[in-house]
């Protein structure tokens, strides 16, 4: 799916005039403050149900208001434009946040859904900010935020076995904080916790053989020196040639004194080396960056696979790629058929990123929260 259409209200600076976009690249450029990450922020909200910005809803809502909305139309958005022109939209999207209730109400074709997911399915949005590059220089939740995305839109039921296994966690963390352990009892919370975890695991397991597979031949067109010695794993929480029931009975001691859970799920990393070194100690910035971004075209590629559209949000990335970086990350966004949203200050040279094919694309100018289509 696209993103055709977008409204908001209340949303930072933005005016809530309706907008329509291509589905396939839409260019925005305008001043510092003028609104750009504004607009992809609204759009991520659809397709994340948060901020990508900041963790603070309120943050987002405008200076004064209570509520922000966002609304979305959505295309198959395969075909250029011909569907947006003819008015008609495979669904309709909302996302309400009241700050003061702290209650949010979501909609799918004019009925309230319950879980987000039901929202976020119809909507991929991948985000490549400045802060994309944290996949590999931050901590491994970062990372894992990365695999669950796509495993989220490969296998949507994993949303719920997630939050199902965080609510167990959390109370076998009860138990092990308490210090007094009653056997029966634990042994019924790591019998419900292992097996969730297995699920998670599987889920995770199987999107990154596919997410392998993808960056592998993305790395077979690349000629770069690092290529030969650089090698990704997944780390499942555990060491993963003994069963995580094992591994909880050997280490109960040890997770008693810490009290809480030191092996599962929440522990997950994907692993990249160099020569068998972390790449974060060996790769140099732009070695980083040119791997995150090889890295979140796979999974574009993953879900393109299975049919699946990623609307990808590129916020103000000359300030962090040059020119040829950035040429080689539109380009294969445009041969996977991404819908692609790409802010700059400057109006932006689209004969610099496409040079062999001009895609069709809309361009807008961004001024005090409002946007002008050129
Ligand atoms: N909650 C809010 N309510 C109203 N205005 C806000 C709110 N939060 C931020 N703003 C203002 O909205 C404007 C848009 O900010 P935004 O970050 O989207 O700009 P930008 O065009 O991406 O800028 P830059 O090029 O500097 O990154 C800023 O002027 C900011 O001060």
């Amino acid at each position: 799916m696209a993103l055709v259409k977008l409204q908001t209200e209340h949303f930072r600076n933005l005016s809530p005039a309706s907008v329509t976009f291509s589905p396939s690249i839409n260019l925005l450029f305008g001043e510092n403050g003028s609104g750009k990450t504004s607009v992809l922020e609204a759009i991520g909200y659809l397709g994340l149900g948060r901020s990508f910005r900041v963790s603070r809803h309120q943050a987002v809502v405008s200076h004064g208001q209570q509520k922000l909305t966002v609304f979305g139309g959505l295309d198959s958005g395969m075909a250029e434009d011909t569907s947006v022109q003819s008015g008609q939209l495979s669904h309709r999207v909302g996302i309400s946040r009241d700050v003061s209730s702290k209650e949010t109400t979501l909609r799918v074709d004019g009925e309230a859904v319950r879980n987000l997911s039901s929202l976020a399915q119809h909507l991929p949005v991948s985000v490549i900010d400045p802060g994309v590059f944290d996949i590999i220089a931050g901590g491994p939740g970062k990372r894992r935020q990365f695999l669950d995305w796509a495993v989220f839109h490969v296998e949507p039921s994993f949303a719920s076995v997630w939050q199902q296994c965080q609510r167990v966690t959390s109370q076998r963390n009860q138990i092990l904080r308490t210090g007094r352990i009653d056997d029966a009892l634990m042994k019924v919370w790591d019998s419900q916790y292992t097996e969730l975890a297995e699920r998670l695991t599987k889920a995770r397991t199987e999107t990154f053989r596919l997410f392998t597979n993808a960056f592998n031949s993305l790395l077979g067109e690349i000629e770069a020196p690092w290529v030969e010695g650089l090698k990704l794993d997944f780390y499942a929480g555990w060491d993963s040639s003994q069963s995580l029931m094992d591994v909880l009975k050997a280490h109960r001691e040890q997770e008693q004194k810490m009290g809480h859970t030191l092996y599962g799920p929440n522990r997950a990393d994907i692993r990249l080396r160099f020569q068998g070194r972390p790449v974060s100690e060996t790769f140099s910035r732009g070695q980083q960056k040119t791997l995150v971004i090889l890295m979140k075209i796979a999974q574009g590629m993953v879900l393109s696979d299975l049919g699946k559209q990623v609307t990808f949000l590129l916020d103000d990335i000359n300030a962090e790629l040059d020119v040829g970086h950035r040429a080689m990350l539109a380009q294969k966004l445009y041969e996977l058929r991404c819908q692609v949203f790409l802010t700059s200050i400057e109006p932006p040279r689209p004969e610099e990123l496409w040079q062999n094919t001009m895609p069709e694309y809309r361009l807008f100018h961004v001024e005090h929260g409002k946007l002008t289509e050129e």
